[in-house]
């Protein structure tokens, strides 16, 4: 096992939390999957937990949905503690739904008592009513007779969220719930699927691997890697304002270049940029790839390579013994061919400490 780093809380909102969970820490023998997670979730909303392949997003929905015990640390629930080491509140008395991945309803159940499964304590006439306004919210009504079977992966996507929001739950925790959709119409079954689960006025938190959809559909993101809280806000502010290069870099293309930092201007082969309270000596500046553009006063650089991406242009370009990653529209420049590259002049940098 790691040493533990200290304690940082992430806070998005502060008042009201739906969820809280204080320096949170789940081992597996060997390792350690969820290592000090603190952060808060505002009421309402859609939350993405965002990381790459095997960075602890599942397990940390597994604990916070009651399937697993907490190795160290608190979850707390609408300000109820649920989960400490050696008490772990049962799934069913946390006030959560959960969806997996493959949806998971009840083969020998049709649509309807599917839905209406965990509401068995609820007068007939009342469960009757609560199922057939979840049916209309989630454009299910005409399924309300067939078995799992028979649904397609959206339709039975659909049945599994209404069941999960029956209960009336202050969370639903989706695990990857879009990975199943096919790919030019993702966007349009998922855009239906969110508007129907914000009606229903819950809490959401959605674990996705894709930084892509994570930024456009959250209004706010927890980022995470090897088992760490390592940012929390919302989309544009983590994309723009990154923590550390490894924090940006997990929403999407980072251009780091050599910067020599001087009385609190970092100075780069491509420009000099801004860096307050960034000691004197060697750093990192961190950008997204569409800072370095094009500049009849730039540096001379030398294209090395360039990629066709739909909309531009990815051009590999060497300057001053570095190299760049650059994003170009139009007509890209031929391999060999000189090009002279700046910083944009609004560029938002990240500076960091060589070595940090
Ligand atoms: N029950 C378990 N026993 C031992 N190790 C486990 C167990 N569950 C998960 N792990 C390990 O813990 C780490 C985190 O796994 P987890 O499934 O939470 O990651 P993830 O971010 O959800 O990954 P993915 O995006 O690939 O689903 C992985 O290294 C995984 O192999």
């Amino acid at each position: 096992m790691r040493p533990r780093g200290p304690a940082t809380r992430h806070l998005i909102v502060t008042d009201d939390p739906v969820l809280e969970l204080r320096d949170v820490v789940r081992d597996y023998p060997g390792r350690t999957a969820v290592d000090g997670a603190s952060f808060a979730l505002p009421s309402g909303g859609i939350t993405c937990l965002l990381g790459p392949s095997g960075c602890g997003k599942s397990t940390l929905l597994r604990l916070i949905a009651g399937l697993e015990p907490v190795d160290a640390g608190e979850i707390r629930i609408r300000g109820h503690a649920v989960a400490v080491p050696g008490t772990t509140a049962a799934p069913e008395h946390r006030g959560v739904g959960l969806v997996f991945q493959d949806n998971a309803l009840f083969p020998h159940l049709n649509v309807s008592a599917n839905v209406g499964f965990g509401l068995a304590a609820m007068a007939a006439d009342a469960r009757r009513a609560r199922v057939a306004a979840l049916l209309d919210r989630f454009h299910i009504a005409h399924l309300a007779d067939a078995w799992p079977h028979m649904l397609s992966g959206g339709e039975q996507q659909r049945v599994a969220i209404a069941r999960a929001l029956a209960r009336e739950p202050s969370l639903l925790l989706l695990d990857e719930p879009f990975s199943g959709l096919d790919g030019h119409l993702r966007g349009a079954v998922r855009d239906a699927l969110l508007a129907d689960i914000r009606a229903a006025g819950t809490s959401v938190l959605i674990v996705t691997h894709d930084p892509e959809e994570a930024m456009m559909i959250a209004d706010n993101l927890i980022l995470m890697a090897a088992g760490r809280i390592v940012q929390t806000g919302r989309p544009e502010d983590c994309y723009h304002q990154p923590v550390s290069i490894a924090a940006a870099r997990l929403l999407g293309d980072v251009a780091v270049i050599d910067a020599v930092v001087t009385n609190g201007i970092a100075d780069t082969a491509l420009g000099a940029v801004q860096a307050d309270a960034i000691p004197d000596g060697a750093a990192k500046l961190a950008v997204r790839p569409d800072a370095i553009v094009r500049s009849p006063a730039g540096v001379a650089a030398t294209v090395s390579a360039t990629r066709f991406a739909g909309h531009l242009y990815i051009v590999e370009a060497f300057a001053a013994d570095q190299h760049f990653t650059i994003q170009l529209p139009g007509k890209p420049p031929a391999i060999g061919e000189q090009v002279t590259l700046a910083l944009r002049l609004d560029v938002r940098a990240l500076v960091v400490r060589d070595g940090d």
